[in-house]
C-alpha cells in the first residue's frame, strides 16, 4: 500500500465509564482515525459490567485502576498493528471520567519515569497503586461525609458558592474523606491522588500530571473563583491532602512532553506536547464547541443541559466547573433524570406508542398550549427533587388531565421551560447570538426540536456527540499547542464541520415565551408548594 503522506495530527483520548477511545484530528479538523478498547469485553478478566463493579451494599462503585492501564497498553498496540503513524503528531490531550480518584502508592511517580519501552505499562505499574478499586462517578456511598464537608463550611449552599456545587456523592473530596476514614493506611501511603484524567495524563507524562481547573471544580475542593484549593475544605476531607493533589492548573496548559517510553516503544516524536486532561463533560463542550450565549441540550435516557456562563450564579441544583476552553469563564452543567423516558411513556399513553402520532400531536396544537402547563416526573427528578405529574389549566388551577394531543405538547413544553427556568437560575442567559445544540436521540424528532427553538426563542442545531470528548480532547491539544490562554480556542477550531441548523423559533415565540415563562415562574412556586405537600 503506498504511504500515505505525512499527516500532522493531534491525539484526542477519553478514558470513559466503559471503554477507552483515541480519535486523530488532522490540522484542517478532520478526524481520520479512531480506535478503542472496551473494557467488559476486551479485559474480562477483571470482571465488569458497563466498565465498573457495582458492590454488594448497592452504593459502592468502583473500578480497577489496572484495567485502565492495559486498556491504554492494547489501544496503542492496535494503533501500532493498524499501521498508526504516531510519528506525526504533534500533541496529544484527553479526557476522564469526572469525580473518580486514583491513589498512587509512595515511589510510584519513580516508576512512572524509569519506565522500559521493552515491556507494557501494566507489567511495570502493577505495584503502584494503593488502592487498586478506585471510587468512580456512580458511587453513591459518601452521604455522611457530605454532611460534614457542607458542615464544616457553612451549609450546602456556602459550599456551592466556594466550589459550584453543593456536597454530591460521587464528588471526590468526599470519595477522599471516606478512604481516609476507612482505609487510614492506604491513605498514608498515598503519595498522589490523581482525577481519571490527570491520571491517564500521567501515563502519557511518565510523571505525576496536575489537576487542570475543569475537572478539578467536579470535587467540593477548589474554590472555583480563585481557582486554588479550598482551605476549608481540604482541612474537612483528609490531611496532607493539598501535597498529594499537587497545584491545578488552567485546563489549556502543556503539562510538559511525552515519556521516552513512547518514543520508544510506539515512534512517537520527541517533542509530542501533552496538553491537561479534563473531564468528559468539559471536554465535550469543546467538542461541541460551545460559545459564550450557547447552550447544549443532550436528550438521553437522561437530559443534560451543558451551559457556558460567564457570570455563573452557583445553586443547590446543577454544576458549576471553570470553563474548559475560556479560564475567565464557566460551564454548568444541569441533569434531568426524566428525559427520554418520559417521553415515551407519553408518547405511549397518549400517542399510540408512535413517534410519527407524536409529532402530529405537536403539530395540531398551538405554541404555549393555551396556558395549559404540565411537568411529568415518573422517577424522583434531580432538578428539583420532585416526583408525579403535575398539571395547570388556563386559570393555573391543578387538573388531573389534559385532552391527548395537549398532553403531549404539555410534556415537551414542561420539560424544556424547566431546562431554561433552570439555566437561567445558575446565570444563564438567552442572547441574539445564542445556539442550542440538540443532540442524542430526541434530537432526531423535528418536531421536538421546534418546541426547544421556541421555548428558548433561539434556533435549534443538530450535531453528533458519539465522540465529542475525544474531540474536543483533539481540539483542546491543538489550542494548547498554539498557546492556549493567548489565543481564542474558537479561532483554532474554526475549520471543524459546523452542525446543522434544524429548527428556528416560530413568528411570536418570544412573546409567547413571556406569557408561558410568566406562568412557569408562577409554576415554580407552586411545585415549591408541592414539594411541601409531598413532604408533609
Ligand atoms: O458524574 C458525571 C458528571 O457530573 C458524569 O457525567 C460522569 O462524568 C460520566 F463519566
Amino acid at each position: 500500500m503506498a504511504e500515505s503522506a505525512p499527516r500532522r495530527c493531534c491525539l484526542g483520548w477519553d478514558f470513559s465509564t466503559q471503554q477507552v477511545k483515541v480519535v486523530a484530528v488532522d490540522a484542517e479538523m478532520n478526524v481520520f482515525y479512531e480506535e478503542s478498547v472496551h473494557f467488559d469485553r476486551d479485559l474480562p478478566e477483571f470482571g465488569t459490567r458497563g466498565g465498573v463493579h457495582v458492590h454488594k451494599d448497592g452504593l459502592t462503585v468502583t473500578s480497577p485502576v489496572l484495567m485502565w492501564v492495559q486498556a491504554l497498553d492494547i489501544i496503542l498496540e492496535k494503533m501500532k498493528a493498524s499501521g498508526f503513524d504516531f510519528s506525526q503528531v504533534l500533541a496529544l490531550s484527553g479526557a476522564g471520567q469526572q469525580h473518580g480518584s486514583i491513589y498512587w502508592q509512595a515511589g510510584a511517580q519513580q516508576a512512572l519515569k524509569s519506565l522500559s519501552p521493552d515491556l507494557p505499562l501494566h507489567q511495570q505499574l502493577q505495584a503502584c497503586f494503593s488502592i487498586n478499586d478506585c471510587p468512580v462517578w456512580m458511587d453513591s456511598s459518601t452521604t455522611a461525609q457530605c454532611r460534614q464537608l457542607e458542615a464544616a463550611v457553612g451549609g450546602a449552599q456556602a459550599l456551592s458558592c466556594l466550589t459550584g456545587s453543593r456536597a454530591y456523592e460521587r464528588f471526590t473530596g468526599n470519595q477522599i474523606a471516606k478512604i481516609y476514614q476507612q482505609n487510614p493506611k492506604a491513605y498514608s501511603h498515598t503519595e498522589r491522588i490523581s482525577l481519571v484524567s490527570s491520571f491517564a495524563a500521567s501515563l502519557f507524562l511518565g510523571s505525576y500530571s496536575p489537576i487542570d481547573y475543569s475537572d478539578g471544580s467536579g470535587m467540593n475542593l477548589l474554590h472555583i473563583q480563585d481557582k486554588v484549593w479550598s482551605q476549608a475544605c481540604l482541612g474537612s476531607c483528609a490531611p496532607h491532602l493539598e501535597e498529594k493533589l499537587g497545584p491545578p492548573v488552567p485546563s489549556c496548559s502543556v503539562v510538559g512532553a511525552i515519556s521516552s517510553f513512547y518514543v520508544q516503544r510506539y515512534g512517537f516524536p520527541p517533542g509530542c506536547k501533552v496538553v491537561a486532561f479534563t473531564g468528559d463533560n468539559p471536554a465535550s463542550l469543546a467538542g461541541m464547541r460551545l460559545e459564550e450565549g450557547d447552550i447544549a441540550v443532550s436528550l438521553g435516557t437522561s437530559d443534560t443541559l451543558f451551559l457556558w456562563l460567564q457570570e455563573p450564579m452557583p445553586a443547590l441544583e446543577g454544576h458549576i466547573f471553570c470553563n474548559p476552553v475560556d479560564p475567565q469563564h464557566y460551564m454548568a452543567l444541569l441533569c434531568f433524570k426524566n428525559g427520554s423516558l418520559m417521553r415515551e411513556k407519553i408518547r405511549d399513553e397518549f400517542a399510540s406508542c408512535s413517534w410519527s402520532e407524536f409529532s402530529k400531536a405537536l403539530q395540531s396544537t398551538e405554541m404555549g398550549n393555551g396556558g395549559n402547563l404540565g411537568f411529568y416526573f415518573d422517577v424522583m427528578e434531580i432538578t428539583p427533587e420532585i416526583i408525579g405529574r403535575h398539571r395547570f389549566n388556563t386559570e393555573k388551577r391543578k387538573v388531573s388531565a389534559f385532552p391527548g394531543d395537549m398532553e403531549v405538547r404539555a410534556l415537551i413544553e414542561g420539560q424544556f421551560m424547566a431546562k431554561r427556568i433552570h439555566a437561567e437560575g445558575l446565570g444563564y442567559r438567552v442572547m441574539s447570538k445564542t445556539k442550542i445544540l440538540a443532540t442524542g436521540g430526541a434530537s432526531h424528532n423535528r418536531d421536538i426540536l421546534q418546541v426547544l427553538a421556541d421555548v428558548f426563542g433561539a434556533p435549534v442545531y443538530v450535531i453528533d456527540t458519539a465522540n465529542s470528548a475525544c474531540l474536543g480532547s483533539a481540539y483542546r491539544a491543538f489550542h494548547g499547542l498554539a498557546g492556549g490562554t493567548d489565543v481564542p480556542f474558537s479561532e483554532v477550531v474554526k475549520l471543524a464541520p459546523n452542525p446543522r441548523l434544524a429548527a428556528t423559533p416560530s413568528p411570536g415565540a418570544s412573546q409567547k415565551n413571556k406569557m408561558v415563562r410568566k406562568q412557569s415562574h408562577f409554576k415554580y412556586i407552586t411545585q415549591e408548594r408541592i414539594l411541601e405537600f409531598n413532604r408533609e
